[in-house]
């Protein structure tokens, strides 16, 4: 059966412009969205989890796709959990980032071929490939400053995992691969679309049609990597690391950094109006708050 990749979420067909409150409302949708056959389709190929640690102290949760016994790869049961999770993470308060991680020094080896030789029919498949687009959407739309720690193989579907986070970090071993066309596919969870805005349309261009391996080299020089973490050691000291990466962009208070991330994904997604007016609505949450007040206070001096 061929994973469709030419399904397009419902809410890439809205016309016209959204503004970040109608971006809300589709996720509202999105969570309902995905018609309850699919949910319980998926639910027939169990394996795996998708585990969620949220660090109070930090703001920082750590999101890891566990299957080791299939590098990772997605079961139908972990993408229901995918979306639990993101809906969790969606209300975290607290939450200042999300490191997206794999289980046993590997990313993600997309979708798990034995669920997805089962679901037999193309508009199973379509369902499948929809669900996970809106949830990988989802992912990106998070008001948490999100990065893939990209440690071993992203195929398939887990190279497009990593494009739905902000940034994404590899250690020297790390291989970010689009074999979509080894099978006769193209992404269908958002991940071309993602590609093209972050390395660009030439680039996207040769890392799908030449299923191109992209070390951390080749990624740095592209752009699809931000960092390459040298550490060789295990799995606990490449999350301090990503950590650490992260720490001089989450020193504020949650909200803070919850409303420049919504600022800056209505500038990526919203017509320059729409942006503008989302900016205003997000200003407004924060000015005159405790943390523009207590920074009034301390007379503030940026050396
Ligand atoms: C293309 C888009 C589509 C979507 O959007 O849904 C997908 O993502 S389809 C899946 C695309 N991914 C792949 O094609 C990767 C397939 N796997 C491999 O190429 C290799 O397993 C590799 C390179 C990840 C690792 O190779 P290595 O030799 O180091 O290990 P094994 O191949 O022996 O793998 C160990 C164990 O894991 C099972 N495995 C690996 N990947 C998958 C997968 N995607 N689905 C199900 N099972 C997977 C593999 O079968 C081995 O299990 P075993 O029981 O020992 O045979």
């Amino acid at each position: 059966m061929s994973v469709c990749g030419a399904a397009r979420c419902w809410w890439i067909q809205t016309r016209g412009a959204v503004s970040l409150r109608v971006l809300q409302q589709n996720r509202t949708v999105c969570t309902t969205g995905a018609p309850e056959s699919i949910r319980e389709k998926l639910q027939a190929f169990p394996g795996g989890s998708i585990d969620l640690q949220k660090r109070q102290e930090s703001g920082i949760a750590v999101l890891t796709v566990n299957n080791p016994a299939r590098m990772n790869a997605f079961s139908g049961c972990m993408m229901l959990e995918l979306e639990q999770r993101v809906h969790e993470l969606e209300s975290w308060t607290e939450g200042k980032a999300v490191i997206v991680k794999g289980a046993a020094g590997n990313f993600c080896s997309g979708s798990d071929l034995n669920a997805v030789r089962a679901i037999a029919n193309p508009q199973d498949g379509m369902r499948m490939c929809e669900f996970m687009q809106n949830t990988l959407t989802r992912l990106l739309r998070l008001p948490l400053i999100s990065m893939a720690l990209v440690e071993g193989r992203a195929l398939g579907g887990g190279a497009e995992l990593t494009t739905a986070c902000d940034f994404r970090l590899m250690t020297s071993n790390g291989v970010i691969q689009f074999v979509h066309k080894h099978m006769g596919l193209v992404p269908g969870w958002g991940g071309a679309a993602r590609l093209v805005g972050i390395v660009g349309s030439q680039n996207a261009l040769k890392l799908l049609s030449g299923a191109v391996k992209v070390d951390p080299d080749c990624g740095r020089q592209m752009g699809l990597v931000d960092e390459v973490l040298l550490c060789s050691s295990g799995e606990g000291e490449t999350l301090t690391h990503a950590e650490q990466w992260l720490r001089p962009f989450i020193k504020a208070p949650a909200p803070v950094i919850q409303a420049l991330k919504k600022v800056v994904v209505s500038g990526r997604e919203l017509p320059l109006e729409q942006a503008l007016k989302t900016e205003r609505n997000v200003f407004g949450t924060v000015w005159g708050g405790p943390a523009n007040l207590k920074a009034l206070a301390l007379k503030p001096k940026h050396k």
